[in-house]
């Protein structure tokens, strides 16, 4: 039978354009990108190409002018759904670069629980949402630190997995990173990459980088941003 929404990965980009309202130029044209489940794809290219443009129709911040993306999701019962949904921001975790520049709390756990029901709430929940942060915290590698530090003291790599924990909190299945290793030096660079390499074995990863001898081990797919929007599938130039 025909299948209107053929299933290819866990994320697929179909035929997306986008042109921001009132202007002529189209940022992105035609794109087209699939990723599998707990995969690693890295999105690269020169400046301006129109990179960050996409991560931002991913999160969810503005809509393609054409075209669809979705996200693979599960059914109640844990069964891959048959047609995938259209996107659902809730589920995708974004970081965008230097995260740090946007922390608002005092200490590391209000940084993280920013939002949460502070007095509402039985019991489930609290268990839930405290089940929740011990887990993000552990896969970032931060326990043993005092969660009531400010997150502005803390190092450069100690901040980026910060701002993952940040984002595994909400449990996402999709997470989109935009150059997760810049401004950090070499020894924090490598952790962050570390940490990248175990968080995909439980989520697909999706990221935009100019570091690709730093990630190269760890990418299983990649394609090039061409100037005026135009991916292309192409190993990395290393
Ligand atoms: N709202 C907008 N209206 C018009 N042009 C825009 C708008 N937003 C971005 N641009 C332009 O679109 C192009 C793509 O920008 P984008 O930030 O996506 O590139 P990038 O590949 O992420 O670059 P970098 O690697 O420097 O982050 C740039 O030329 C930018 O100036």
């Amino acid at each position: 039978m025909f299948d209107p929404f053929p299933f290819y990965g866990f994320l697929e980009i179909k035929d997306v354009s986008y042109r921001p309202p009132g202007t002529k130029i189209n940022l992105l044209s035609q794109v087209n990108l699939s990723i599998p489940e707990k995969s690693f794809g890295l999105i690269f290219g020169r400046s301006g190409s129109g990179k960050t443009t996409l991560l931002q129709l991913l999160a969810g911040l503005s809509k393609p002018t054409s075209g669809s993306i979705y996200v693979q999701r599960y059914s109640d019962d844990g069964e891959k759904m048959k047609s995938p949904e259209p996107l659902q921001p809730e589920r995708v975790g974004i970081v965008f670069q230097f995260p740090e520049r946007y922390f608002v709390a005092d200490t590391v756990l209000d940084e993280v629980t920013f939002g949460w029901p502070r007095q509402k709430g039985g019991l489930q929940l609290r268990e839930l949402l405290a089940s929740r942060l011990q887990k993000a915290i552990t896969s970032v590698g931060l326990t043993g630190m005092s969660l009531d530090k400010d997150p502005h003291s803390l190092s450069g790599g100690y901040k980026r997995r910060l701002a993952l924990a940040i984002q595994l909190v909400q449990t996402p299945n999709l997470l989109i990173l935009d150059e997760p290793l810049a401004g950090l030096d070499w020894k924090a660079r490598a952790d962050v990459a570390k940490l990248l390499k175990n968080l995909k074995k439980e989520l697909t990863l999706l990221v935009v980088s100019h570091d690709l001898k730093e990630l190269a081990s760890l990418v299983d797919q990649s394609w090039r941003m061409e100037m005026g929007g135009v991916l292309k599938r192409e190993p990395l130039p290393i």
